[in-house]
């Protein structure tokens, strides 16, 4: 069959129907089929009959759905179901996820998603979200017109580094359609309003060149210069489509030349640089509270100086200046590890730019390869794992750590849990119950000591979904990096007195539709402070109006059903009125007064 462009595809549809085609994804428009909804609603929407008759409680949703993933055997089956629930009926599933937040993360995100994400061509079912290929370059505007939603905030990759699992491909697509998936849950942005954006950009991942069930291009990863003048258009495209889109680059293997090229001119921001680093210094603030040492005492080893490391690093530098120090005696507090050892400005070998701010120039001439000898070279009061090397913190790393300090700091952040550098039990038995310990992905509480520890979770679920929000609330023209520092802060003061008071790092993520209010105010805040939001009427709101102001605009999947129920009743009342100032459900209007 002759293949058609896109000018002509779009002449030949127009031809042959009356108005052009509106693709529904069945994960943003399956509300329609909530079990929940009255016959009225049902009526209204024309889908009476298309569910069962009872009308059902969330209690009698939540338990059939609860006893249906019991009956899932593995993570991945259950991931399955999820994403089944999401695609027939959206507010259940974010009723279910708001409800049981900590269970269900860990299915949902990081660390199921990696298999998900490993496997994603192999279980691949339905659409979630947009794949843009080098080959569509020069009609990305136009294939954005098939998206069928007003969208107001994407996440976006290319597949090259996802979590610690390497090169994936357009396998990726679980990432950005996970983390959006938590900004409709943590931050209430409307699961109309998010773009899951997956760039297929070729890979070097041999296997899945060879793998028949891939579903991406079989080619080599394009070159930096390709995909620089690729993301130039794409940028270009998606803000001319939706003006005050947000856009969150995730897990490209370099994602500096990106960050540095938009991070001014586009509403953006880099999770993997910018938000590890707000939410690691959120935790990174309280541990030094609790370790006794003042920030000037403190030293650190990286191992991993990717850009999640880098990025890292980078904002505990601001903290150290905020706590006083200069900016080279903060620098100076880090030493970072690669897969070639200790980074020093004299090793040898060309370091990677984003490196070399940290290099080691007073190593005299010691170039040192082994993780154990650098802990007694340096004496660190903290470890940072953001290297993908599972295991990295053995035994023998964590009992000098635990000699050097009476409480070391021991962040163990890559994901999934499989690369991460120890486990919560691995820390707490080889420091004796010592270690201030936050991971990347979730651990188990468990019994030391006659008491009950908790994990502190230091993953950027924390930040992201309060800068995002706070970036389209604000309307602002950039992510400032003043607005990524002040969602750490922010981050830091939203313990509550019991949380503090239990030595807790971070709020108990069941509370995180209220700490990402808190996030979303102090970015908000720092967006008005430098004068780049665009929302004028909301910079004289008081702190406390503009919490209220915040939740007010959060999508809430328990009002879904009381929201429709109320156009039923205003379109009742007004009887033929079709008053059509029902916030553009014109259609469901018309579709109501046919069917009532
Ligand atoms: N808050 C979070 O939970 C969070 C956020 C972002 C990234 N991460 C995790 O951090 C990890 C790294 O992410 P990234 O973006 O920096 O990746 P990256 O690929 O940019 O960096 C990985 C780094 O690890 C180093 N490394 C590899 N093998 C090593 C070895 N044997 N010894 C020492 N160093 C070694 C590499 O040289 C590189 O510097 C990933 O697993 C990712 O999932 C976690
Ligand atoms: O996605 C996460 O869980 C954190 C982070 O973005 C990562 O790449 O590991
Ligand atoms: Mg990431």
């Amino acid at each position: 069959m002759a293949s058609l462009d896109f000018a002509q595809a779009n002449i030949k549809q127009a031809q042959h129907h009356a108005s052009p085609l509106v693709p529904r994804l069945p994960s943003t428009t399956s509300g329609d089929f909530d079990t929940a909804n009255t016959p009225e609603v049902r009526k209204y929407l024309r889908t009476y009959g298309l569910t069962p008759p009872a009308v059902e409680s969330f209690e009698v949703q939540a338990k059939r759905c609860l006893n249906l993933l019991a009956l899932k055997p593995t993570p991945i089956e259950k991931y399955q179901y999820l994403t089944h629930l999401r695609a027939t009926n959206v507010h259940l599933f974010y009723r279910l996820l708001s409800e049981n937040i900590k269970e269900l993360t860990p299915l949902i995100y990081t660390p199921t998603v990696g298999e998900a994400c490993v496997r994603w061509s192999e279980i691949y079912t339905q659409p979630e979200g947009l794949y843009l290929s080098y080959t569509d370059k020069g009609n990305l505007h136009t294939i954005l017109q098939n998206w069928p939603h007003n969208v107001e905030i994407s996440v976006v990759t290319d597949g090259s580094r996802i979590l610690g699992l390497g090169d994936l491909g357009v396998n990726g697509m679980g990432i950005p359609v996970g983390k959006l998936a938590l900004y409709t849950a943590c931050a209430g942005i409307r699961p109309t309003a998010t773009l899951p954006l997956q760039l297929d950009l070729g890979t070097n991942n041999k296997a899945l060149w060879e793998d028949p069930l891939y579903m991406g291009s079989r080619v080599p990863k394009i070159s930096p210069e390709e995909e620089r003048d690729f993301l130039d258009e794409l940028m270009a495209a998606l803000t001319e489509k939706w003006p005050g889109i947000v856009i969150q680059f995730e897990d490209f293997k370099n994602p500096f030349p990106a960050l540095e090229r938009y991070r001014d001119t586009y509403t953006c921001f880099n999770d993997d640089v910018q938000g590890t680093g707000a939410v690691i210094v959120g935790g990174f603030i309280n541990a030094v509270r609790h370790s006794g040492v003042p920030a000037k005492g403190h030293r650190a080893i990286f191992l991993g100086a990717g850009s999640a490391g880098v990025g890292v690093a980078k904002q505990i530098v601001e903290y150290f200046m905020k706590e006083g120090l200069t900016e080279d005696e903060a620098r100076k507090k880090f030493w970072f590890v690669d897969s070639n050892g200790l980074v020093t400005s004299d090793r040898g070998d060309k370091l990677a730019d984003h490196k070399v701010y940290f290099a080691r120039d007073d190593n005299e001439g010691k170039q040192i390869q082994s993780l154990g000898r650098l802990i007694d070279y340096v004496k660190p009061t903290i470890l940072m794992g953001l290297s993908t090397i599972g295991g990295a913190f053995n035994r023998d790393i964590l009992q000098r750590m635990a000699a050097l300090n009476d409480r070391p700091i021991i962040f163990p952040l890559s994901n999934p849990s499989s690369k991460s550098e120890c486990t919560f039990e691995e820390a707490i038995k080889y420091t004796e119950g010592r270690a201030l310990f936050a991971s990347g992905s979730p651990f188990p509480s468990l019994d030391f000591g006659g008491k009950n520890l908790t994990p502190g979770q230091g993953n950027n679920m924390y930040v992201f979904p309060g800068i995002g929000l706070g970036a389209i609330l604000s309307k602002a023209v950039s992510v400032t990096q003043d607005m990524i520092y002040a969602s750490a802060e922010s981050l830091s003061t939203a313990l509550n007195p019991q949380e503090v008071a239990d030595g807790w790092l971070y709020p108990d993520i069941r509370r995180i539709r209220e700490v990402s209010v808190t996030v979303t105010r102090g970015v908000i805040r720092a967006a008005q402070d430098n004068g780049v939001d665009r929302e004028l009427a909301i910079r004289n709101l008081t702190d406390g109006q503009l919490d209220e102001y915040i939740r007010a605009r959060m999508y809430n999947p328990f009002n879904e059903r009381e929201n429709v129920e109320d156009e039923v009743a205003q379109l009742v009342a007004t009887a033929s009125g079709l008053s059509q100032e029902t916030n553009g459900h014109a259609t469901n209007g018309v579709r109501a007064a046919a069917h009532l």
